[in-house]
């Protein structure tokens, strides 16, 4: 996991606005199939989601990727299908992290950071002309490995929170609506119900990083970009979050970046290998149809990784 990956958590463990994955008011000036999941039981869906859009598509073309003179990644090219789950998997350091970055442009916040090549949401470039880097990320949200909730902000309050660094002002009714909706679809209404002016801190690290999920949700994400989003749970709150990936697949897209084989083959659709050879930028050997990638992989390293022969 890279500096900025991480959430970034400072040393009082508070998030920054950008670890939270929503642009800052003046920024935008306004507002193989492993065992399948039980349980997984949709949450009642909510009616009316005012202002949400359907999910959108990802297209990464070419995606190239420097730190300073280092380039960590070489000419990825991969399509993330609107509505459907896609895992990206691989050894540590072969650019997983970065590529997400590219994906709603959090790459660029790294100093000496450059990328090249597009990546389209829904066909249309996030890095043309003219196109708001606010408007990438509100868009595009992301969950990172540590969840970082505001610790001393109530429930509530933390999944409002990204409204109100966007500008945007909802009533008293519209909020506790959206509050409601959001924890619904993180899979954590019914926990928290009772205690909503309790600090997110106080809630599990299961917990906590499904309000971080409902965090991502209230600003009507089309797409939600998930870092290891489960390395830092134990086994119970990781199978939670899980359930709650699949219960959201069909409204949001999702790219998420994992290490653990099974996950990828539980939650995902689709699933990207990638690796970095010897010193060369990372870049992906494989991609397709999860239960194809880790069943009957066509190349021979991907067969060995997933194979767990190494990595
Ligand atoms: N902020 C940074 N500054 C300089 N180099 C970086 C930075 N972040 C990542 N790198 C380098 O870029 C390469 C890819 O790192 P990245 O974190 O994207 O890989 P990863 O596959 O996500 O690894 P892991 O699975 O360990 O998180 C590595 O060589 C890493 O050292």
């Amino acid at each position: 996991m890279t500096d900025i990956a991480a959430p970034a958590v400072t040393d009082i463990g508070v998030p920054t606005v950008t670890d939270i994955g929503v642009p800052t008011v003046s920024d935008i000036g306004v507002p193989a199939a492993a065992e399948p999941l039980k349980d997984t039981v949709k949450q009642p869906a909510v009616a009316a989601r005012p202002g949400a859009l359907p999910p959108a598509g990802l297209d990464a073309r070419a995606v190239s990727a420097w730190f300073g003179s280092h380039k960590v990644l070489d000419r990825v090219t991969l399509a993330m299908p609107a509505g459907e789950v896609t895992a990206l998997i691989g050894p540590s350091g072969c650019g997983k992290s970065t590529f997400l970055r590219t994906l709603n442009r959090m790459h660029e916040l790294i100093p000496a950071a450059t990328l090249a090549g597009e990546v389209l949401l829904d066909g249309e470039d996030i890095y043309g002309t003219g196109r708001r880097l606010t408007d990438a990320r509100r868009q595009i949200g992301m969950v990172f490995q540590k969840p970082n909730p505001f610790p001393t902000m109530s429930i509530y309050d933390n999944v409002v929170a990204g409204l109100q660094f966007t500008g945007v002002r909802v009533s008293r009714r519209t909020k506790d609506d959206l509050v409601e909706e959001c924890l619904n679809r993180a899979g954590l209404w019914k926990e928290v119900r009772d205690r909503l002016r309790q600090p997110g801190g106080a809630l599990s690290g299961g917990q906590q990083q499904r309000l971080c999920i409902a965090r991502a949700l209230a600003v009507r994400p089309r797409v939600l970009l998930m870092d290891e989003p489960c390395s830092a749970l134990d086994p119970t709150s990781t199978r939670r979050v899980e359930e709650t990936i699949l219960e959201l697949a069909s409204e949001v897209t999702v790219v998420i970046v994992t290490h653990n084989m099974q996950q990828a083959a539980r939650v995902s659709q689709q699933c990207a290998f990638f690796l970095a050879e010897q010193g060369t930028p990372g870049g992906i050997v494989e991609h397709g149809p999860t239960p194809a990638l880790f069943g009957s992989p066509q190349d021979e390293r991907t067969a060995d990784y997933v194979a767990g022969r190494f990595g």
